[in-house]
């Protein structure tokens, strides 16, 4: 088994139904599932658009758990959560109702086509790397410990949701 970490996160658009509801209902559907255990999901939180600044804010959580499933099957069942909260995506790296990121997966590098982890971006990213903080402030990836990365205690556009 692997202990993994994804990135949530969904647009908040009428069109694309609340990003909160499809976060949840992705987790939950995650922690049902017999080849997933020892599930955490982080607080939600709100984030205004990183990137494409012409969209609505977002809503961001990471999900901790671990797996026996192979990456790219991994990346599969990444890819059908999308589905099924109707992923819609009006334009690249815009609004979207559910995106589903493979962050880390083990201490594993891997470099494909279909496939690229650690995730490229998640170091620039506070609406990734302060949930993941949550989940473990002891991770360290790639001999970088996150507790010393300043942006993973960075709250600028970002506002923790109540855990209601
Ligand atoms: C468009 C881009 C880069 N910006 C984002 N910005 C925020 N705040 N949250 C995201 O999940 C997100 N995803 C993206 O893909």
């Amino acid at each position: 088994w692997v202990q993994i970490y994804l990135g949530l996160g969904g647009n908040i658009a009428n069109e694309l139904g609340d990003p909160k509801s499809h976060i949840l209902a992705a987790a939950n559907a995650l922690a049902q599932h017999e080849n997933f255990r020892q599930v955490r999901l982080s607080s939600l939180y709100s984030s205004k658009p990183f990137g494409v600044t012409d969209q609505p804010d977002f809503v961001n959580a990471v999900l901790a758990a671990q797996t026996n499933l192979a990456p790219l099957a991994l990346l599969d069942f990444c890819q059908s959560l999308e589905q099924n909260a109707g992923r819609v995506r009006l334009r690249h790296w815009g609004e979207r109702s559910l995106d589903v990121d493979i962050l880390l997966y083990g201490n594993q590098t891997i470099d494909s086509e279909r496939l690229v982890v650690p995730h490229a971006f998640m170091w620039q990213r506070n609406f990734v790397l302060v949930p993941l903080f949550e989940l473990d402030e002891h991770l360290i990836v790639d001999d970088l410990a996150l507790k010393d990365v300043s942006l993973a205690k960075d709250m600028t556009g970002l506002i923790k949701l109540p855990n209601t």
